[in-house]
C-alpha cells in the first residue's frame, strides 16, 4: 500500500532484480511510491524505442491507468556484425560466457547498457513518454555473482570491476537504470512539483 500523501505509480515488470534496483535507487525519502505489478509482458522485437512504447501501451491496457515500464538492452558497438549495433533482448539472450565468446573474434569489445523507462497516463490517445539512460563499458570474461543477467560480463568504463562485482550502491550510482530514472524523476518534478518522485543525486 502507498503511504498517505505519497503519489503512487504502477510499475509493471516481471523481473525482481530490476524492481529491487529501482526501489534502491529511488530510496525511502522519495515522495513517490512504486506499486509493483508482476506481469510478464510480451517480449517485443524491434528498435529499443518501439519496444518500450509497445510494452507500455500493453501494460496501460492491462492496468487501465497510469503505468511505467522499463526495458533494458545491452548494445554492442562492433560495426562488423551490424552497423547499428546488436541489441541483446531475451529472445536472443545468451549466457554471459556465450556473450563474451561471441565477441572473442572482434577487437572492439565496447558496449553500452541502455535503459528506457516508458510512462503512459493510461489514455491510449496520449503519447507514451520515454526516458533513457546509457552507461558505456566493455564486455569481459564473466566475473562476480551471476544472479542478474549480463552483469558479470559488463565492465563500466572507469572501473576495473564488472557490474556484478561492484557493490550494489556503486552500480546504482552509475548505471543505465540510475540515469534513466533521473530523467523520469525530472519529468515528474516538472509536471507536478508537489507530488513527484526523486532520485538522490
Ligand atoms: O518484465 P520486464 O521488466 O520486461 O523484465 P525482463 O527481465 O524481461 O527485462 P528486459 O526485457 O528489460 O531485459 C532484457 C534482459 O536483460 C537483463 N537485464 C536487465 N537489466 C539488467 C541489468 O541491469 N544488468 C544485467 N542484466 C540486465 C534481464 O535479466 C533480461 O534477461
Ligand atoms: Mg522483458
Amino acid at each position: 500500500m502507498a503511504a498517505p500523501g505519497r503519489r503512487s505509480v504502477v510499475f509493471v515488470t516481471g523481473n525482481a532484480k530490476k524492481l529491487e534496483e529501482v526501489t534502491q535507487i529511488l530510496g525511502d525519502s522519495s515522495p513517490y511510491t512504486l506499486v509493483a505489478k508482476k506481469i510478464d509482458l510480451p517480449e517485443y522485437q524491434g528498435e529499443p524505442d518501439e519496444i518500450s512504447v509497445q510494452k507500455c501501451r500493453e501494460a496501460a491496457r492491462q492496468i487501465r491507468g497510469p503505468v511505467i515500464v522499463e526495458d533494458t538492452c545491452l548494445c554492442f558497438n562492433v560495426g562488423v556484425l551490424c552497423s547499428a549495433g546488436i541489441t541483446l533482448t531475451p529472445a536472443s539472450s545468451l549466457c554471459c560466457s556465450g556473450l563474451y565468446k561471441l565477441l572473442a573474434g572482434f577487437e572492439d569489445k565496447s558496449a553500452y547498457a541502455l535503459c528506457t523507462f516508458a510512462f503512459s497516463t493510461g489514455n491510449p490517445e496520449e503519447p507514451v513518454k520515454l526516458f533513457k539512460g546509457q552507461t558505456h563499458g566493455v564486455i569481459v570474461e564473466p566475473r562476480g555473482p551471476r544472479d542478474f543477467g549480463w552483469d558479470p560480463c559488463f565492465q563500466p568504463d572507469g572501473y576495473d570491476q564488472t557490474y556484478a562485482e561492484l557493490p550494489k550502491a556503486v552500480k546504482n550510482s552509475i548505471s543505465h537504470r540510475y540515469r534513466a530514472l533521473s530523467e523520469l524523476s525530472a519529468f515528474f518534478l516538472q509536471s507536478n512539483p508537489t507530488e513527484s518522485p526523486s532520485v538522490p543525486s
